[in-house]
């Protein structure tokens, strides 16, 4: 059976406090979750502000195959907004708990429905299609959420949706609410969990169990509070564990979250389900032994499934096959006495509470094998102007196989260090397409002279590095880790 996905990180997603998006990364979003296959993608709200508006029609522009849609109250002013921005739908919200209706409307549950019908009504006669929803629903009288859903088809409705609005539902209690609900409208139903419990992927797949044809969720999660149902884990558990189809083409949930997570400044936890970075990443011994033998010892689905990739990171619960595992990836030869120094080596930073990056793996490599890895690119020269009263603008010289090519490239940046990795990216450009994908910076300790410590996580095509640098010279210490990761990724 099919599940329609409904994307709800334009809205929902974006009343993350602290995010707002401006209307050109609305449309960079919109046309991704387009390519990803979702159904409807809800764009805004769109009464909220001048910009907000201009965000959905851009979007509406575009001529995307997917429904595009409006919150809205139950309100002519915030329906004529959406009608503004030329939406295919409204997401048409009427709070229904006693509690909403008291304290936040200070209205009766009668006068509620009156203002729902009337709402519906207006928006019909707009053309739109309505999905009447009721907020708060999983506190609400089962037998008025009934009568609000029937009185709205007669007026028009074309789905109704239950949203589990503070994130309260279990899954058996989801099952049975969907349940009696589906048999009792007879409107497509929608699903709409909040994660307040950490259960709003368990709730709506529950949800579709008891009979909800459609499910609201954000992508990696984001949204109010603890956020919405996930979209990558609601549509990879329908897929993998209840056997229900969907629209998405799943290869692409891991490129769509990162660029969410980029436009929204909001980091991926590395353990977040199926588009963390540590969703297939492996370290224990055990589990790598096991997965070279066959990844569905320690993997319940292929990593490309989704995306995503394996990782096999070493640190202290390694063994040695992991170990020759990746000095095998990585094109390096040893014999077992050298193998063994290694992992000794591996083990003594472990031990020391060290995490191992690739970098840190090459100079322990280099250590033992008492000679040097070919560096295939090296920074020559590198100039770096910044000042009150100029845009920030870098160059280098670096040398590509030796002395046989040189590339020489000069960039600007919202700062020297953006100017000078800049200047590294577009000279190395016509060598590899290398992306940073993560920058972070610490100092360790206090004063201006602190020590600068760099991470940097870089990526080409599907072959991620990481790599940490100090100094005392921020500059210094960025190029060089972005230098070292080229290289790692190179060689
Ligand atoms: C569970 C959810 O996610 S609901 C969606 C939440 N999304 C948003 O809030 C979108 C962003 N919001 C905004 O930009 C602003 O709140 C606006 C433009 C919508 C409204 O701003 P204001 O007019 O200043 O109203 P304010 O936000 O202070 O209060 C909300 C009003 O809407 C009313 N209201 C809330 N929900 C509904 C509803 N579904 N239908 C009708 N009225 C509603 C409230 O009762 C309150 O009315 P009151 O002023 O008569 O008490
Ligand atoms: C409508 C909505 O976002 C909610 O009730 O959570």
């Amino acid at each position: 059976m099919k599940v329609r996905i409904f994307d709800t990180t334009l809205r929902d997603g974006e009343q993350t406090p602290g995010v707002s998006l401006t209307p050109s990364d609305k449309l960079e979003i919109a046309r991704k979750l387009d390519e990803l296959g979702v159904d409807v993608i809800e764009a805004g709200s769109a009464i909220t502000s001048k910009g907000e508006r201009e965000g959905i029609k851009l979007i509406t522009k575009e001529g995307l195959n997917a429904e595009i849609c409006s919150f809205v109250r139950a309100l002519p002013i915030d329906i004529d907004a959406a009608v503004e921005c030329d939406v295919d739908s409204v997401h048409l919200v009427v709070p229904t708990s006693p509690i909403h209706i008291k304290y936040k409307l200070r209205k009766t549950e009668d006068e509620v429905l009156e203002t729902a019908l009337k709402a519906v009504e207006y928006a019909k006669d707009h053309g739109l299609i309505v999905e009447l929803s009721a907020e708060d629903a999983t506190r609400s009288d089962v037998n008025f959420l009934i009568k609000l859903f029937n009185e709205g088809k007669k007026v028009g409705a074309d789905r109704v949706c239950v949203c589990d609005t503070v994130g309260i539902l279990t899954p058996q209690k989801s099952q049975e609410l969907f349940k009696k609900i589906s048999e009792n409208v007879d409107l497509p139903v929608s699903v709409h969990c909040h994660n307040d419990f950490g259960m709003a992927t368990a709730n709506t797949c529950s949800a579709v169990l008891g009979g909800a044809v459609q499910c609201h969720v954000t992508i990696n999660g984001v949204g109010e509070r603890a956020g919405n149902a996930s979209l990558e884990e609601v549509v990879s558990a329908l897929t993998v564990l209840y056997n229900y189809k969907t629209n998405v083409k799943m290869e692409k949930l891991y490129e769509v979250s990162r660029l969410v997570s980029r436009l929204m400044k909001l980091p991926v936890p590395p353990n977040k389900a199926i588009v963390g970075d540590n969703a297939f990443a492996h370290e224990a011994g055990i589990h790598v032994d096991g997965l070279i033998k066959n990844t569905e010892t320690y993997e319940p689905i292929k990593p490309e499934m989704v995306g995503n990739r394996r990782r096999i990171i070493l640190g202290k619960h390694s063994g040695r096959k992991a170990l020759k595992y990746k000095l095998d990836l990585m094109g390096i030869k040893v014999n077992e006495d050298q193998l063994n120094k290694i992992y000794e080596k591996i083990k003594e930073f472990g031990d020391l509470g060290k995490y191992i990056s690739d970098a840190d793996l090459l100079a322990i490599i280099r250590e033992v094998l008492g000679k040097e890895i070919e560096e295939k690119i090296k920074l020559d020269e590198l100039t770096v102007v910044s000042g009150n009263k100029i845009t920030p603008i870098a160059s280098v010289k670096l040398h590509y196989k030796g002395e046989d090519i040189t590339l020489i490239e000069t960039a600007y940046g919202v700062g020297p260090v953006d100017a000078a990795i800049n200047a590294v990216r577009k000279a190395i450009s016509g060598v590899a397409d290398v992306k940073l994908e993560e920058y972070r910076v610490e100092a360790i300790g206090g004063g201006t002279d602190a020590l600068i410590e760099v991470r940097v996580k870089l990526r080409k095509g599907m072959d991620i590095v990481e790599v940490k640098k100090a100094d005392a010279d921020i500059i210094r210490a960025s190029v060089d880790a972005v230098m070292e990761g080229i290289n790692l990724l190179l060689s």
